[in-house]
């Protein structure tokens, strides 16, 4: 194993500037809910960061607003790596996956993959190796001809991934993306999502409602709170094991849950809880 594997740090991905820094965000929608309030995260290009916490604290509106999909009512979104554009917003960095893989039903695997690159106005044929890369990266090479109806729900969420990774972002927002798979699609797609991680050295802050979910995939637990949603405990996970079968039968692993949910119960102020 090499001193970059056993730190659970990706080759490749750089640790010199902070990729985002939000800085004391809050968002107040009209209706009058304070949904984020004073909200301040840092994340570093490389990292794998798991944002948690009760149903309502924020995680969607934090991510949304990461994205350049919501404004903030006061405070910060800065991009010290990246090259910005006139929106604020370093365009090309960010990818977002939500819960539904939201594809166009009347169009091929391709053609939904095509779709960020055809909004660039990039052509169809200069498109085609990027797109059979990122199908490629998700098993999916051999599926460019057919359309979402002959998909399974895990194939349709890898081609969501692909058509997020087509443009090959420095930043992949994942908002829930497996909560509506079943438990084995789920964990397979856990596996392929750290393989991507890995391979690209691409940063991703992923939103799950699931301790085990976050315990297994990311480097860092971001545990927030509600009512106003804030950060309620930020902490590294780390471990020797290469995150993957071995590392689900471990101990690492089944500490790592204890200390996350440990970390989620106080955040909900000792309510109960049910583990998933
Ligand atoms: N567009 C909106 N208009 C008004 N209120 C909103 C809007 N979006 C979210 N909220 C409210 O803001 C708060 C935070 O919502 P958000 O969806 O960010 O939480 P969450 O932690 O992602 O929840 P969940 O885990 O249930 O998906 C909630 O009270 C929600 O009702």
């Amino acid at each position: 194993m090499t001193d970059l594997q056993s730190l659970d740090i990706p080759p490749g991905s750089s640790h010199k500037r902070p990729l985002v820094v939000m800085r004391n965000v809050s968002k107040s929608f009209s209706s009058g809910t304070l949904a984020l309030s004073d909200m301040s995260l840092t994340v570093e290009g490389g990292e794998f960061v798991s944002l948690l916490g009760p149903s309502g604290c924020g995680k969607s509106t934090a991510l949304r607003i990461i994205a350049g999909l919501g404004d903030t009512t006061t405070g910060t979104i800065d991009w010290p790596a990246s090259r910005i554009n006139v929106r604020g917003l370093p365009e090309g960095d960010i990818s977002f996956v939500f819960q539904e893989p939201t594809l166009m039903p009347w169009q091929t695997v391709f053609g939904n993959v095509y779709l960020p690159l055809r909004l660039r106005g990039v052509s169809r044929a200069h498109a085609a190796d990027a797109i059979m890369t990122a199908l490629d990266t998700v098993g999916l090479k051999d599926f460019a001809k057919a359309y979402p109806r002959e998909l399974s729900g895990g194939m349709k969420m890898r081609v969501s991934i692909a058509r997020a990774l087509v443009t090959k972002p420095k930043l992949l927002l994942m908002d829930e993306p497996f909560a509506a798979l079943d438990e084995i699609t789920r964990q397979k797609l856990n596996d392929d999502v750290l393989k991507l991680w890995r391979d690209t050295g691409i940063t991703v802050i992923f939103v799950t409602h699931s301790v085990f979910e976050s315990a297994y995939l990311a480097n860092r637990i971001v545990v927030m709170k509600a009512r106003p949603g804030r950060v309620h405990a930020d902490f590294p996970l780390q471990t020797s094991l290469e995150r993957g079968p071995l590392y689900r039968a471990s101990e690492d692993y089944r500490a790592a849950c204890e200390k996350v949910s440990a970390a989620l119960l106080d955040a909900m102020g000792g309510e109960a809880m049910e583990m998933h």
